[in-house]
């Protein structure tokens, strides 16, 4: 490294000392911690994705965001250049630099990554970092850490994007390193006009049935309400009221949002008696989560939850009816014998009901550890691969060899049969593969997805609830000594360390009908889940009760893990 280089690095990395007696891990989906303590970690996690830009000789993105977390927390996490989480393999690197305790240690550590990957750190390869943040009022600061240590870095160069949902953002990266259009407006442009193709094909016996195509936002106060009143405006076929918008003073999160509707299943502020049956939406603060709920009842504030499973189990029956009828066999031969594998991916967090459901539906289902960095990496591995997290997080991904194949397929049957179902089926694949974010789970495409099915279906929610009724479930959250204690295997449903607590949540488990449970650390709270699902309310309510005595026993401040 150039002595130039070597001096600016321990110049600007003075100027951010890291938090004392705090030990920060990138986690499920970056950094996350307190906004107060974070300057030094985003400062140097600019560092790092000037690095990750040079490495890829591509543009990457940084996202300011504490997703679903309270209003003073805030996180910090890459965007690698294909839109997706960033690599892996770098993450160990981004935990020793976020831990390193001084300006050398934290030079020396830079000195031997970009030896040991190959960095063109030259000064004459440029790099390029898109930035994004949400609403959250400790951005705007942080934002100028991240540019100190992009700028710590010969040749590289920050572009501001302002505030974004973060799947904004990863589109943008992904469009970027493209070399298509990768703006706002165009962003906006792609998925509203994909979803106008999916409401132009709705088959005309549907249209005359006339389904009820209003939808109620909770934004969360966040970013996500903030964009959709800008979309809403450039929809046709849909109208849309968001509430929680953002700006008009309610607090981030807080008894609003996707995490908050989906884990307590009670409705958020706002909204009451008066929208009783009908079909209600809720973002999260960033907005790549998405949850329907409807209020059953008046009087009470207990809603009827349609989650990430149920949003999943929606496009996998749409996508595989498309694809039945695209296939459909007495055709003329050409190319249309593809067989593309269609693939689910959950986490152990889905509902028992929402998997048995899928597998009856004939589908190949996959289950990998939480976060959807894990999620993203088997459904690339299929054809068409649908992912979802039960608190709705989740997106549909193409394979290029069955768009192109689609493509090919959709222009062969405009020459023969013009008009046909068959071409119908595949003009709305392709454009679930524009209107859906290719990149990561957008909450924003995904509703619009999500009312392009009813539409077409002629549905209700109460229909679409109807698909499976989910196992009564309850999560807990446990505060606990060292949450990095607890070491899980085979996806997070088992415990193999503290020793002994595995077979304490077994015995518990054995003790109801139909029970499941399982816990394992939080990687963007401090703090350990319990999961529990059993036949009844009460019984899972008493499992998750009684397992998140189990996990205090063993970890909490009276154990002698203290
Ligand atoms: C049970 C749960 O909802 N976990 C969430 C939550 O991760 P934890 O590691 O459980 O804190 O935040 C992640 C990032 O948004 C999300 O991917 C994940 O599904
Ligand atoms: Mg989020």
């Amino acid at each position: 490294m150039k002595e130039e280089q070597s001096s600016l690095l321990l110049k600007s990395s003075s100027l951010f000392p890291p938090p004392q007696g705090v030990k920060l891990s990138y986690g499920t989906a970056g950094f996350r911690a307190d906004a107060s303590i974070l300057k030094s970690t985003v400062y140097r996690v600019g560092i790092l994705a000037a690095l990750r830009s040079l490495k890829t000789q591509s543009v990457v993105g940084l996202m300011i965001t504490a997703s679903h977390n309270k209003v003073t927390d805030n996180g910090i996490k890459i965007v690698d250049p294909s839109g997706g989480m960033l690599s892996q393999e770098w993450e160990p690197f981004a935990d020793q630099l976020a831990n390193a305790q001084t300006p050398e240690a934290l030079l020396s550590l830079i000195t031997e990554f970009v030896k040991k990957e190959n960095i063109p750190l030259d000064g004459v390869q440029s790099a390029k970092i898109l930035l994004g943040r949400d609403t959250r009022p400790s951005g705007q600061s942080l934002l100028e850490a991240a540019k100190q240590g992009i700028s710590s870095i010969f040749g590289a160069i920050a572009l501001d994007l302002g505030i974004l949902t973060t799947p904004q953002l990863h589109w943008m990266v992904r469009a970027r390193n493209k070399g298509l259009k990768a703006t706002e407006p165009a962003y906006f442009e792609q998925i509203s006009s994909s979803f106008r193709c999916l409401i132009d094909l709705i088959p005309n016996e549907t249209k005359c049935n006339k389904t009820d195509n209003t939808v109620v936002v909770d934004g969360a106060d966040g970013v996500g309400g903030d964009k959709l009143e800008v979309l809403k405006n450039m929809l046709t076929g849909l109208v849309m009221e968001v509430r929680n918008f953002g700006k008009g003073g309610g607090l981030l999160n807080d008894g609003v949002g996707a995490d908050f509707v989906q884990k307590e299943k009670v409705v958020p502020r706002g909204f009451g008696s008066d929208d009783v049956g009908i079909r209600c939406a809720s973002l999260d603060g960033d907005a790549d989560r998405l949850v329907y709920f409807l209020v059953p009842t008046s009087g009470n504030s207990k809603i009827d939850l349609v989650d990430g499973d149920k949003i999943l189990s929606l496009f996998a029956l749409f996508i595989k009816e498309q694809q039945s009828i695209l296939t459909k066999e007495g055709n003329e031969k050409s190319n249309s014998n593809f067989q593309a594998r269609l693939g689910i991916v959950q986490t152990a967090y889905a509902n028992g009901a929402s998997t048995d459901y899928l597998k009856q539906l004939g589908l190949e289902v996959i289950s990998t550890p939480t976060g959807v960095k894990h999620l993203h990496e088997k459904a690339a591995q299929f054809d068409i691969g649908i992912y979802f997290e039960a608190n709705g997080h989740g997106t549909i991904l193409f394979s290029e060899s069955y768009l192109s194949w689609l493509e090919a397929r959709k222009n062969e049957l405009g020459l023969v049969s013009e008009g046909s179902e068959q071409q119908k089926a595949a003009l709305r694949l392709l454009s679930i593969s524009n209107l859906i974010n290719q990149a990561v789970g957008d909450a924003l495409s995904c509703l619009l997805l999500v009312e392009a099915i009813l539409q077409h279906k002629g549905w209700s929610i109460h229909k679409w609830n109807e698909l499976y009724q989910d196992l009564p479930s309850r999560q807990l959250k446990v505060k606990v000594v060292d949450r990095t204690a607890v070491v899980t295997a085979n996806a997070e449903t088992l415990v193999v360390s503290p020793p002994g607590i595995q077979e304490a949540i077994d015995a518990e488990t054995a003790k109801y009908p139909k029970g499941r449970c399982f816990i394992r650390p939080s990687g963007t709270e401090d703090v350990i889940r319990v999961y529990a699902e059993a036949s009844t309310q009460e019984a899972a309510d008493s499992l998750a009760n009684s397992v998140a005595k189990v996990v205090d026993q063993f970890l909490g401040f009276g154990s002698s893990g203290q």
